[in-house]
């Protein structure tokens, strides 16, 4: 494949991600400015709207974790060129997000409605903090290597990609997995919570604990000492009390 086609596949690829990561934020907050959202869509019977739902996330994890082992892309790469491997996962998964987004069917018996100014006001507070770590987190992580970016440039200049650095700036100081945090921050802070969200939120959460449990085993069999010291030293989620 080109070296042209791999850029313009890379760079498609990301502006793809971005446009369904702007509408994730949309869907779980309820927006209004986008059609379908967690708590607005087609309805369907509190039973048969749980199987969907479960399944839309499970579907979403399965992909997410399954094409990110080490295994599988190893496989992969003798399909599709290294360089383009990131740029694909990228858009797998922003593909299992679109089926979820278009699929899923709203639950909206209400769990608990935060009516005080003030409790809305630290809500949505916290819910835009909690976009805001994600976004940061792939910031002080790579964001461009990341999503594919990276590769996609690198090889078109004629270089050699090389591996993700393990890095632990500002955030990555005080937990190991502050980009998961602030997913997990956004997911759950709604002053209107309804039983579909919650579910969401709820299945969300069980995925990323799996999530973790596989990217560490990967990351201490690439690392070794030095991630079994940092696990030592940095709590998973919240900060480590010394
Ligand atoms: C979606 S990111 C999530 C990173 C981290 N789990 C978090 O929540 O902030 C997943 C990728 O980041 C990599 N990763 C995790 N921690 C890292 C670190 N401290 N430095 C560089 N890469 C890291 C993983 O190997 C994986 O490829």
């Amino acid at each position: 494949m080109s070296r042209s086609i791999i850029l313009l596949f890379g760079s498609a690829a990301y502006v793809f991600f971005f446009a369904t990561f702007l509408y994730l934020i949309a869907f779980v907050g309820n927006l209004p400015w986008v059609p379908l959202t967690i708590d607005r869509g087609p309805i369907a019977s509190t039973g048969m709207a749980s199987v969907v739902d479960l399944l839309l996330v499970a579907l979403f994890g399965v992909q997410h974790s399954v094409m990110a082992r080490p295994g599988f892309k190893a496989a992969w790469t003798k399909v599709v060129p290294k360089a383009l491997e990131r740029s694909v996962y990228v858009v797998a998964s922003s593909l299992m997000l679109i089926l979820l987004y278009a699929f899923w069917r709203p639950i909206v018996a209400p769990l608990w409605t935060v009516t005080a100014p003030a409790g809305q006001i630290l809500l949505w507070a916290l819910f835009g903090l909690g976009w805001g770590i994600v976004l940061l987190s792939t910031f002080l992580i790579s964001h461009f290597e990341l999503f594919g970016l990276t590769q996609v440039w690198t090889n078109w200049r004629r270089r050699e990609i090389a591996p993700m650095n393990f890095v632990t700036p500002f955030l990555y100081k005080f937990v190991r997995h502050p980009l998961y945090l602030g997913f997990l921050i956004a997911m759950w802070s709604i002053p209107a919570m309804t039983l579909g969200h919650a579910l969401f939120a709820g299945a969300m959460t069980v995925y990323v604990l799996i999530a973790i449990r596989y990217e560490e085993r990967d990351l201490v069999a690439q690392l070794g000492h030095e991630y079994v010291d940092y696990r030592g030293r940095v709590g998973m989620l919240t900060p480590k009390l010394r």
